[in-house]
């Protein structure tokens, strides 16, 4: 993409800002939008009226930044075309991640994904990626080149926090999604074996779970499944971002063999086995699964 360097670092900025400042209106809009729709997104799940209110959102504001050629979301079946694709950004976003705590009132969060590619893209074509969690307080980490930094955010203001957050070098937490009575039995016994090591977290919202593997390393998965191979989660809109994000970090991804990022990106909603956190937990897991 040809715009230059100076275009190109203001149109991430805006993106970060615009999400940074939808954060708050995003949590304070979920009052009274808890319930489903009758419609399904395009991975066949329910959707919930949050789920489809902050997509609109977003896409309204991402989509008019100058430099922002294409959105996409896990809410919606296509591309939204918005700029020149050879003179701008591709921004992916996962709207609301963990929707199905809105029943039960626990975390969660806004993933993106900015990509320097058109859609579907590379994990290794993103630029920035980044992720708003919706806990006690709404936080906000951001990954580029330089590094990741995290923000509290209040209102439309955004404090940073440290501008260089890496995984802790003594791992404690792991979180597995999906019924252990679908696990193959290699992710069955590693999970043995790690639960003598680490404590359990589990939220049900993979960028809150994400999120306390960053403060307190350790390993986060949405693994394979016996009943679907490719497990739950979206390799553009979940996979790819929070991978960058860990590598970022100075842990790593995969999906099993091999980095999230280096996942050949085939369909728009395509799913992905997720394993990410500290390099020694995803090395042995990769490791169990040979
Ligand atoms: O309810 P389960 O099967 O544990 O699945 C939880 C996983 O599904 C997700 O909620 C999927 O994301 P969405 O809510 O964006 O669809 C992840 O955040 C989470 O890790
Ligand atoms: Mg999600
Ligand atoms: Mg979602």
């Amino acid at each position: 993409m040809a715009a230059s360097a100076t275009r190109r670092s203001e149109t991430l900025e805006s993106i970060v800002n615009v999400i940074a400042r939808s954060a708050a209106e995003i949590r304070q809009g979920l009052v009274g939008r808890r319930g489903a729709v009758e419609a399904e997104n395009p991975s066949g799940e329910v959707q919930m009226e949050a789920d489809v209110w902050a997509d609109g959102i977003l896409r309204r504001r991402l989509s008019a930044i100058d430099g922002v050629a294409q959105y996409a979301s896990e809410e919606e079946p296509e591309v939204f075309e918005c700029g020149d694709i050879e003179d701008g950004f591709a921004v992916a976003v996962d709207p609301l991640d963990g929707s199905s705590n809105l029943q039960s009132n626990n975390t969660m969060g806004t993933i993106f994904g900015v990509y320097d590619q058109p859609l579907p893209a590379s994990g290794r074509s993103l630029v920035t990626a980044g992720f708003v969690l919706y806990g006690p307080i709404i936080t906000m980490a951001v990954a580029n080149e330089e590094g990741v930094s995290e923000y509290e955010l209040s209102g439309g203001e955004r404090t940073l926090i440290t501008d260089d957050l890496t995984l802790p070098e003594d791992p404690v937490v792991f979180g597995f999604g999906g019924r252990a009575q679908h696990w193959p039995p290699a992710i069955e016994s590693y999970v043995e074996t790690i639960r003598t090591e680490l404590k359990l977290r589990y939220g049900g919202a993979m960028i809150g779970d994400v999120n306390q593997v960053l403060s307190y390393g350790g390993i986060f998965a949405y693994p394979t499944l016996e009943t679907h191979e490719n497990g739950k989660l979206r390799l553009q809109f979940e996979g790819n971002p929070i991978g960058y994000v860990l590598k970022q970090a100075g842990g790593r991804s995969s999906d099993g063999t091999r980095s999230l990022l280096d996942v050949e990106a085939t369909e728009l909603h395509q799913r992905t086995p997720v394993y990410v956190g500290s390099t020694e937990y995803v090395d042995r897991l990769e490791a169990a699964l040979e």
